[in-house]
């Protein structure tokens, strides 16, 4: 006989307090393991204004710890590349006439082909070249009608008040409850069918976009997308105009990948295109609210969350602030010539400073280290070389075209905002190449967990 009292089973199943106990107990053990692997779990958020690079980094480290990319996003971002490649050289056309750019496509007597590719890329609709549902859904197709529409930009500048935003939420939840209220800016556009997208972004109200209609007769008649492509490509080769005003895109949106789309058109001409990693790393989506993704990094477990960073978008960022074991902020360091998306008044490096000092010294954040990506720095290094530093920057004394001096520039007034003196780490990045990648991102992961290890007592 056992010391062990035992009960006949039958017994106890059907007795509601042992039911109950047992139900308790389970509950109790399921919180202690999420707390447990919480507390073992390193949670990194990237933060930044939009366009700067956070996504890309995500998708840096997918490569390197998640297997890569799958089929399903491969053919999204073939669809999303194309379109943006189509309307980016329609841009191009209509802010050359803006500019005051002379363009040789212009003049049908003296380059009859490239009169024609140009005619051929104003009447062409670049949704309707998409599948959306490989695209992304109907989120995709408001986001994109979004990003190229005239009358939402207008209203995007009637609504901004021109001041660079930080981090006062209430105000930001005050004002999206008035955009509510006087029937939101985006809403209008949520939930229409595509083809009633696709209207609304060829039709007049979009008139910077499409300036020249198409005869009625050849309405019917859909360009396939290898004229199209070819079009695209003559312009971008053969068209000094189309680089010259290129050259001024720090003077409009465009897509910052825009001259790597063009130099692979062909690829993306072909419908079933399956995009090659550079392509994704190349690629922008827009992202909207935060995502996460968990990696296995040698022992450990990360939990990486991705915010969007456009104005819209960071009332959303608070509810991801607690528990954050390291903060990465991403910066755009060749943006100081450029103005931010959301509001043509504010330069997009201007902007990215607040935001840094209002980040790094939020309550929220107060024993929280941060490390700083300086991205871009491939973009930036060919850009000093042409744009001086000091237009922007009147307090600037480096030499023009000294890359090295600019970024030294930058790194100080953003380690000047470091209020407190908490660890602040800087590494200067290309969010878009692989191997360096590869070598920033282990360093920093490597570092984190042993920060992690000796915080917990562990080392
Ligand atoms: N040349 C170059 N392009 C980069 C670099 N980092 C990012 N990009 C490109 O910049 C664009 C925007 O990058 P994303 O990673 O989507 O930017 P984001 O910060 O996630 O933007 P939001 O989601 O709007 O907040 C993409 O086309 C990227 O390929 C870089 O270091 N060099
Ligand atoms: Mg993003």
């Amino acid at each position: 006989m056992g010391c062990t009292a035992s009960t006949p089973l039958n017994e106890d199943e059907n007795d509601p307090f042992i039911q109950r106990q047992r139900a308790n107990d389970a509950i109790e053990r399921s919180l202690l393991q999420e707390k447990q692997k919480e507390k073992g779990e390193i949670k990194l958020l990237l933060l930044g204004a939009g366009e700067s690079g956070k996504s890309t980094v995500l998708k840096q480290l997918k490569l390197l710890h998640h297997g890569g990319f799958s089929h399903q996003e491969r053919l999204q971002y073939a669809q999303v590349i194309w379109a943006d490649a189509v309307q980016s050289m329609k841009i191009l056309i209509i802010q050359a006439r803006r500019l005051g750019i002379a363009l040789d496509c212009e003049d049908p007597v003296n380059h009859t082909q490239l009169f024609e590719c140009k005619r051929l890329l104003l009447s062409a609709k670049a949704l309707s070249y998409v599948n959306p549902s490989v695209a992304g859904g109907s989120g995709f197709l408001n986001d994109y009608v979004l990003k190229y529409s005239e009358r939402y930009e207008a209203k995007r500048r009637i609504h901004s008040t021109g001041q660079v935003k930080g981090l006062d939420f209430s105000q930001e939840e005050e004002e999206a409850q008035e955009e509510e209220e006087d029937g939101d800016s985006s809403q209008p556009l949520m939930g229409m069918d595509f083809k009633e997208l696709s209207r609304d972004l060829n039709d007049t109200g979009d008139a910077h976009m499409f300036v020249e209609k198409k005869p009625a007769a050849s309405a019917e008649k859909k360009v396939s997308r290898d004229d199209l492509a070819h079009a695209v490509q003559q312009l971008w080769l053969h068209d000094p105009g189309i680089r010259q005003c290129f050259s001024r895109s720090n003077e409009f949106q465009l897509e910052g990948s825009a001259a790597y789309y063009f130099d692979n058109i062909e690829r993306f001409a072909d419908p079933s295109y399956v995009c090659s990693d550079e392509d994704i790393l190349k690629g922008r989506i827009k992202t909207t609210g935060i995502t996460e993704t968990d990696f296995k990094i040698g022992s450990s477990n990360f939990k990486v969350l991705d915010a969007g960073g456009q104005r819209s978008e960071r009332k959303k960022w608070i509810h991801s602030f607690q528990g954050i074991t390291a903060v990465i902020f991403v910066l755009a360091l060749s943006e100081y010539d450029q103005m931010l998306f959301e509001d043509e008044r504010v330069n997009r490096m201007r902007e990215s400073i607040m935001l840094f000092g209002a980040l790094l010294n939020s309550k929220w954040f107060k024993d929280t280290p941060f490390i700083l990506f300086l991205n871009k720095t491939d973009l930036f290094e060919e850009k000093v070389k042409r744009m001086p530093i000091r237009k922007y920057f009147p307090d600037y004394q480096g030499r023009v075209g000294d890359a090295e001096a600019g970024i030294k520039y930058f790194e100080n007034i953003f380690l000047s905002m470091n209020k407190s003196g908490k660890p602040l780490y800087v590494k200067r990045t290309c969010a878009t190449d692989r191997e360096s990648m590869k070598f920033v991102l282990t360093a920093v992961t490597d570092m984190i967990v042993q920060q992690n290890l000796k915080k917990s007592g562990i080392l």
